[in-house]
């Protein structure tokens, strides 16, 4: 596979203290370790490179702290300004992912994921769950997928870093999102080569 033909997975981020920035840095780490190129971008200071990127990907995948039950201001401002690709559907078929954190165990996280999975079906997109099955199915894979979210990853803000049960879920999680990028990618060879 050539450069040009590897999966592009864009991550834009927005992180007041740090959590959803570690948890995008995980998920990078368990995508290029999956063989796909990743983009992570703090969604404050998007330069036209990162915009050409998310153009370009075959998956992004949407990251935020959940504030008040959804998605904070700052990060909703960036999917109005996305969705500037809405009206020709420049993202339609793109593949899509969200990541949240919150500071309870619930948090309400799952409606700011929702929110992220609305938003990609209106702009076309193509949403990837979680996969990951853990404890107490799995009584040997204790802290994977901690709060049982299939919807999406989340994660638990616990105080300066990151949980070691989150930073494991998210590599999962990129791995996850390679392979799904990967699979879509094949795809759509396979459709244009029909
Ligand atoms: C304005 C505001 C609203 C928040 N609302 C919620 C919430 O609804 N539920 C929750 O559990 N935590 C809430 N939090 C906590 C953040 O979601 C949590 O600390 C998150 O992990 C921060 O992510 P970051 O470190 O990437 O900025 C809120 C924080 C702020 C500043």
């Amino acid at each position: 596979m050539t450069q040009a033909d590897t999966p592009l997975i864009c991550l834009p981020w927005f992180s007041e203290t740090g959590h959803v920035q570690s948890l995008a840095q995980e998920i990078a780490a368990g995508v290029d370790a999956s063989g796909a190129r990743t983009v992570t971008m703090d969604v404050t200071d998007l330069s036209p490179a990162d915009w050409q990127a998310l153009d370009a990907a075959s998956l992004i995948a949407f990251g935020c702290p959940t504030y008040m039950g959804s998605t904070p201001a700052r990060y909703s401002l960036f999917l109005e300004e996305a969705a500037s690709a809405w009206p020709d559907l420049r993202w339609q078929d793109k593949l899509a992912a969200g990541f949240v954190s919150a500071i309870h165990p619930s948090g309400d996280k799952l409606s700011a994921l929702s929110r992220l999975s609305i938003y990609a079906a209106q702009m076309g997109m193509i949403w990837v769950g979680q996969t990951a099955i853990g404890a107490p199915v799995y009584p040997d894979r204790q802290g994977l997928n901690a709060d049982g979210s299939w919807l999406g990853l989340m994660a638990t803000d616990s105080g300066e870093t990151l949980r070691p049960e989150d930073a494991q879920t998210a590599r999962h999680f990129g791995t996850r999102l390679a392979q799904m990028a990967a699979r879509w990618e094949r795809g759509s060879v396979n459709i244009r080569a029909n």
